[in-house]
């Protein structure tokens, strides 16, 4: 049964700005998928990383593989995105952007191009079901694919940008951290850039990676995930976190993520606390909820348990991810609205 503190944090409205479509998929739709495809003789245990479980980064990587077998035609990716959309909506997530890397599978037919149109019709598919979530979607580029594939992956998502009424905003640069080189991959982000894609890059996700995030702040990114090893007292520098401040560009931070892919040793110990103290913009995410047995409303509650944060905090916290969101001034506007609307219930 859910306590007060639960229900406080599970009504508060909130803005999902780092969702990866296939690490966010819910045990109930893995069920689903396992059922449609029974001969990969796949188990539950080998999609997902359960309570005070911890994994090394590789073997993180290797889960996707598997939630990636699972989902490989057309139907699995509407009903995967439409079950991420639907959760994110019960658990007051009021904005979404979703990432997702687009995927040929020769097996099923499945190409990039309709990869993306699936997405895109779930998301209009959960508007007219009427859903209060406004959610837009980020072209992600797997950085171990190499340039060609990302400059490839740029065309596409310049495309979508232009015929998808304003759901594709965005491109995300993710993937391994610990595989491939992101100085490839400048032309293609420096494309994307200039041609009106939002860009949200995982930087420094993994520590001695100084040179290159040092390349890509100098884009500059519209946001950064992670950012995790940053600033000097994990190894990176001060002219890092000079540039960040700067360009006041927004950290998307992913708590339980970290401390399960062990790039953090505890919670106390998460770069929240580095960033929040110094009044940067930065904006508590899942990464892959499905992966790692969370959900944004948890995600919350974690910061403000282990960093003392009040409920005002809380809700300041989540007002002020509006400002960091890829959609227009407008759809802002309306959010900071429906914020207003919803406070009184929230706090009674
Ligand atoms: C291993 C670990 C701690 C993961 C969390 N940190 C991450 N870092 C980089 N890329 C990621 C992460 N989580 C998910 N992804 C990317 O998202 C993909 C899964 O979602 P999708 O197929 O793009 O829809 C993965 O294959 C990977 O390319
Ligand atoms: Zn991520």
């Amino acid at each position: 049964m859910e306590n007060e503190a639960d229900v406080f944090y599970r009504q508060l409205p909130k803005v999902e700005l780092h969702a990866h479509l296939n690490g966010s998929v819910s045990s109930h739709t893995i069920e689903k998928l396992i059922d449609r495809k029974p001969h990969l003789n796949i188990e539950h245990n080998m999609t997902a990383i359960g309570k005070g479980q911890r994994r090394t980064l590789d073997e993180c990587f290797q889960v996707f593989k598997v939630i990636h077998q699972l989902v490989d035609t057309e139907e699995d990716i509407l009903m995967v995105a439409t079950d991420v959309i639907r959760e994110f909506a019960a658990d007051s997530v009021k904005y979404l952007e979703l990432r997702s890397t687009p995927r040929e599978e020769k097996h099923t037919g499945l190409t990039k191009r309709r990869y993306i149109e699936t997405v895109i019709r779930a998301i209009q598919l959960c508007k007219e079901e009427g859903l209060d979530i406004d959610v837009r979607f980020l072209v992600a580029i797997d950085r171990r694919n190499g340039p060609q594939v990302a400059m490839e992956t740029v065309e596409l998502a310049e495309e979508f940008l232009l015929s998808s009424n304003g759901l594709v905003v965005g491109l995300d640069l993710s993937g391994d951290p610990t595989v491939g080189d992101g100085k490839s991959l400048l032309p293609a982000l420096e494309r994307a850039k200039n041609c009106g894609l939002k860009l949200s890059l995982h930087l420094s996700e993994v520590p001695s990676q100084l040179e290159e995030s040092d390349l890509l702040l100098n884009l500059p990114p519209d946001r950064i995930g992670h950012g995790t090893f940053l600033h000097p007292e994990v190894g990176g520098s001060q002219i890092l976190v000079d540039k960040v401040l700067k360009n006041n560009i927004p950290l998307e931070l992913c708590l339980t993520s970290n401390i399960k892919g062990q790039t953090v040793p505890c919670y106390s110990k998460h770069h929240f606390k580095y960033w929040y103290q110094l009044g940067h913009p930065s904006v508590i995410c899942t990464d892959d909820k499905g992966v790692f047995s969370t959900d944004l409303s948890q995600e919350y509650q974690l910061a403000a348990s282990t960093f003392g944060l009040s409920r005002e905090a809380v809700w300041k916290l989540s007002q002020q991810a509006i400002d960091c969101i890829f959609a227009p001034e407008a759809v802002k506007q309306q959010l900071k609205q429906k914020w207003t609307d919803l406070q009184p219930q929230v706090f009674q």
